[in-house]
């Protein structure tokens, strides 16, 4: 029987963590650098949750200098089956309104010079990221959501943009009509990089403000994200513990469990050592 271990990356606002049982604070080596710090991993109602702040302690790193490659990297090195972000968002749409959760399904991806991928020269790889969001486990974790008294909105693309200032009203006027809901930082390329892990990936965003396509209101003011994002975090928190006690006890498995099948492009005879040496958790299933 296969058992889930849900690693939970908190965003702004989300640094304290969840309320796990037995939580161990440990500091985990990537081969990809350093991570935004420990992870702290324990239970709830019986089920491993592992929980990292994207920003760091003190929210230190910001979205370009979070080493995203090294957070899923550590996340993966602690065998986590699948990972939920709880991130901040502003929202492109006007029924989704501050308060409100958005369970992402799709990405468009605006950010500039992040790494975006564990592959490269030496060892390339190719994954499919048409469907970006594991299904399963976003619907598990918008069912929580709701559970925990939250309205949900089921579904959203969301954009990511570099940052770290907010967007102008003109790019916010321009993401709408690309067909984008909601607007962060941070989840790309955290998604790109989850996926090559074989995570499956769930977003649940949770909305701080209106972005600033509204004309007869105030741009973002990110005094008022955190303050909403403070309001809202005990909701997630608490979506975290249903979403523990919700999950079938035998974890069947998903199509991003072998998003790497197929996908290695360099012949075995022409891959290097040492990048198959870094990849030695993601693409463990894959390289052994
Ligand atoms: C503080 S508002 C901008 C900041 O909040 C979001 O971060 P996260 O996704 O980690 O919650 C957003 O993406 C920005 O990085
Ligand atoms: N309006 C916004 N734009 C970008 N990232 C955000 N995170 C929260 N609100 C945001």
């Amino acid at each position: 029987m296969d058992a889930w271990h849900i690693g939970v990356i908190g965003g702004s606002g989300l640094y304290d963590g969840l309320d796990l049982e037995d939580g161990q604070e440990i500091a985990v080596s990537s081969s990809f650098g350093e991570p935004s710090g420990p992870v702290t991993t324990g239970k709830l109602g019986g089920v491993r949750f592992t929980f990292l702040s994207r920003h760091g302690a003190g929210h230190r790193f910001s979205p370009s200098s979070v080493n995203y490659r090294a957070n899923i990297d550590v996340l993966k090195r602690c065998g986590v089956t699948d990972v939920v972000s709880l991130s901040a968002i502003g929202s492109l749409r006007e029924e989704m309104a501050p308060g409100h959760f958005v369970a992402v399904d799709q990405f468009i991806d605006r950010t500039e010079g992040r790494e975006r991928s564990f592959f490269g020269a030496g060892m390339v790889a190719h994954v499919s990221l048409a469907d970006p969001v594991c299904a399963r486990l976003s619907a598990l974790a918008a069912d929580a959501a709701q559970a925990a008294g939250a309205e949900v909105h089921r579904g959203g693309c969301y954009i990511a943009i570099e940052g770290p200032q907010f967007s102008t009203r003109a790019e916010s006027r321009l993401y709408r009509q690309w067909g984008a809901d909601v607007i962060g930082m941070t989840a790309m390329p955290e998604a790109r990089l989850a996926r090559e892990a074989e995570l499956p990936y769930a977003v649940l965003g949770m909305v701080t403000d209106y972005d600033a396509w509204r004309d007869e209101a105030a741009g973002v003011e990110a005094a008022d994200v955190f303050a909403t994002m403070k309001a809202n975090a005990a909701t997630a928190r608490a979506a975290m513990v249903v979403l523990a006690g919700r999950l079938p006890e035998d974890r069947a498995p998903v199509p991003a469990d072998t998003a790497l099948d197929g996908a290695l492009a360099t012949a075995p005879d022409a891959r290097e050592w040492k990048i198959i040496t870094q990849l030695d958790a993601i693409a463990k299933r894959v390289l052994r």
